[in-house]
């Protein structure tokens, strides 16, 4: 088994991880690969500006299709292989150890879930396509407590497999994304099974990844949302099973992101309640807890109707119902329960903190220009040491270059200004001038024309 922290002394199991390499590590959420070689293990840790293109995704694909089968334009793209966001799921792998450490199989279980939800904290305002993943392409990350190798095994359909292994557990499976275009919104079902394995305990867990539905994908404001049942399965000793609901957003926004559900035993008998948010936190409390809330709640709601208290319980009822319950009087909850004096619909109290996600690295969230020199593919490549892919770059950017003057010239129109600067006078010398027209650091880049 590996001894974290002596990662030189590396003395088990042929295979991959025998060949240590001087590859530089990168820290969970350093997503941009740094170049290879490095004698040191050195991690970035800020990122490069850079932002997703907003063109319109009408004009490359047609509704229903498997998007895996189409060709995206570049700038679509992160710059990340499906494999590195794969190995994204470990961004919380210290929830696994916890889970080993526990002593009861339910205090497992309960790790295990909120490990299950940290997985996709790291999709949050993610919305680039990572590039697909090559035949055969792998992706190791080393940390100090566990380590993950993942491989493209499959490139029609693609299909990425991964393999996490550290003293406490081991967390494998492997994902089949399908994509759907359907018009507005793109709907990503990653097919696959994910097993976590505690050798202390003789335990596994399985479940399968929930629904992603990306919204907006033409106009409007894109955004992400996980959706359905979360059903971790506990093999081996207690036979518990977690099943979490991840709820759409709803026309209000208020479920946005949320997540609950219960932890119940064979007999079906609730024994925690776990909520939060997939971006956020996960807590647990007993259902006895969740259910005087109800109550509490349930009795409020008896105060007349239009009174500031009967506003905070609605808001409160609202987000916090789950399967059985849920209030007859929804109809009536208007903008106003989303004011200040709302309840804390995401607090119980008595609850305990599984999971908290940690702040994003520096840059995560900037936008850069989809026309910024830095997402020229033809520079690109050439950092890249590919001389010819370069050269093709280089010649099929100056014939878009021409063809698009030439079918603006065509349509009779006057020459297209320039977007951030007009031609004009420098005060001071009379001389003809460049002028800065303003609005640029607005980022507001959602017209701009795709050159590259
Ligand atoms: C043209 C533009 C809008 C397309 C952008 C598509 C991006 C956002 C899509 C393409 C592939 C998608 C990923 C495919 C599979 C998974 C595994 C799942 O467990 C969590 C979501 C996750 C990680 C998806 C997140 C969103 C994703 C990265």
């Amino acid at each position: 088994m590996l001894s974290p922290g002596k990662k030189t002394a590396h003395l088990h199991n042929a295979g991959y991880w025998t060949s240590t390499t001087g590859f530089s590590v990168l820290p969970m959420l350093e997503f941009i690969d740094v170049p290879c070689g490095l004698v040191e293990r050195k991690s970035r840790s800020t990122l490069p500006v850079r932002g997703h293109s907003e063109v319109n995704l009408c004009s490359v694909i047609s509704l229903g299709k498997d998007l895996s089968k189409i060709v995206m334009p570049v700038t679509f793209n992160e710059p990340l292989s499906f494999l590195q966001r794969v190995a994204e799921y470990m961004e919380y792998a210290k929830l696994l150890k916890l889970a080993a450490a526990e002593e009861t199989p339910l205090k497992r279980l309960e790790y295990v879930s909120a490990f299950a939800v940290s997985a996709l904290a790291s999709n949050w305002e993610r919305l680039g396509k990572p590039f697909n993943p090559l035949l055969g392409e792998t992706y190791e990350l080393e940390r100090e407590d566990f380590r993950i190798l993942c491989e493209q095994v499959s490139h029609h359909p693609p299909v990425s497999a991964f393999h996490a292994d550290s003293d406490d557990f081991i967390f494998h499976g492997s994902i089949h994304p399908k994509l759907k275009f359907w018009g507005k919104n793109i709907e990503i079902h990653p097919k696959g099974i994910v097993t976590v394995e505690l050798p202390k305990w003789k335990e596994a867990y399985t479940w399968q990844n929930v629904n992603c539905i990306l919204h907006n994908v033409v106009v409007g404001q894109l955004w992400m949302e996980q959706l359905g049942a979360l059903e971790i399965k506990q093999h081996g000793g207690a036979n518990l099973k977690a099943t979490l609901s991840f709820k759409s957003a709803g026309s209000s926004g208020k479920d946005l992101h949320r997540v609950e559900g219960f932890i119940t035993d064979a007999e079906k008998k609730r024994l925690v309640f776990l909520y939060g948010k997939w971006t956020e936190k996960l807590r647990a409390c007993e259902p006895s807890l969740y259910d005087e809330t109800l109550e509490r709640i349930k009795r409020e709601a008896k105060s007349p109707i239009g009174s500031p208290g009967h506003k905070k319980v609605l808001a409160k009822l609202n987000s916090l119902t789950i399967g059985a319950f849920k209030p007859s009087h929804q109809d009536a909850i208007d903008e106003s329960t989303d004011g200040e004096d709302c309840l804390p619909v995401d607090e119980i109290s008595g609850s305990t903190t599984l999971w908290e996600a940690t702040p994003r690295p520096a840059n995560s969230a900037d936008k850069i220009c989809p026309t910024d020199s830095r997402l020229r593919p033809d520079i690109r490549k050439l950092e890249n040491g590919d001389q010819d892919g370069a050269a093709a770059e280089k010649v099929r950017l100056e014939e878009k270059q021409r063809d698009s003057r030439k079918s603006k010239k065509h349509k009779k129109a006057p020459e297209p200004e320039p977007r951030w600067f007009q031609s004009g006078v420098n005060t001071y010398t009379g001389l003809d001038d460049w002028l800065y027209r303003g609005g640029y650091w607005d980022r507001k880049f959602s017209d701009i024309e795709d050159i590259f």
